[in-house]
């Protein structure tokens, strides 16, 4: 894709997620790989429903800003990310409802804090693997997702949202959306007794792939 038509893309999806309630206010932020040199990232401060295709930001792998407004405060970590996940194309960091409760639960498994119900979940996700609680922007995050970049593509930051990586905008987007959906589902279903799906049979999902 152009980088004209990226930075289109990446505008009108991020008003879709705030248009239906994913973000508020100026919380999260999105990044594309344009290229083996640079990625595309939101403005820090934006609202994800008013982004402007001239003012997104272009930086270059060590961060430094070659275009656009001062870049996310979490350029660091999307960056940690594409240096250790060459698979990663996108990425999303979205402080979700539902997700960002999630975060917010003591005793979650650091592994993966949401075990399989679903198949979806199974072939879009995986697993989501927990990020100790660091401050926004603090460098401490990129550490911690740089080390876990190729072990998964889903990480929840405890206490603040979630990171979810795709191909490319498209498909980091639809993971996102399954894994809140997920984390609905897994409040909805408090106090009920689950079945979980069977070793075998997420295996059998992960062979399918999506
Ligand atoms: O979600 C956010 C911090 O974690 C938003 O930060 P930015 O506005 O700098 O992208
Ligand atoms: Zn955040």
């Amino acid at each position: 894709m152009r980088e004209e038509e990226q930075k289109l893309q990446m505008v009108a999806l991020a008003r879709s997620l705030f248009e239906r309630g994913y973000s508020v206010g100026g919380a999260g932020n999105l990044s594309v790989r344009l290229d083996r040199e640079r990625i595309l990232v939101t403005p820090t401060g934006a609202s994800l429903g008013r982004l402007q295709a001239e003012r997104l930001a272009v930086v270059d792998m060590r961060g430094n800003l070659l275009s656009g407004d001062k870049p996310s405060k979490e350029s660091v970590f999307h960056l940690a990310i594409y240096r250790n996940n060459p698979a990663c194309g996108a990425i999303v960091h979205l402080h979700s409802t539902y997700l960002t409760a999630l975060s917010c639960l003591q005793g979650l498994d650091p592994d993966n804090a949401i075990r399989a119900f679903t198949p979806y979940y199974v072939m879009r996700v995986g697993k989501l693997a927990v990020v100790p609680y660091y401050p926004p922007g603090d460098g401490n995050i990129a550490r911690e997702l740089g080390e876990r970049a190729n072990r998964g593509k889903a990480f929840l930051l405890a206490n603040h949202g979630v990171v979810v990586c795709g191909e490319n905008l498209v498909d980091a987007l639809e993971n996102t959306e399954e894994l809140e959906e997920t984390a609905k589902l897994y409040f909805i279903l408090q106090g009920h007794k689950i079945r979980y799906l069977t070793a075998a049979e997420i295996k059998d999902l992960e062979h399918r792939g999506k």
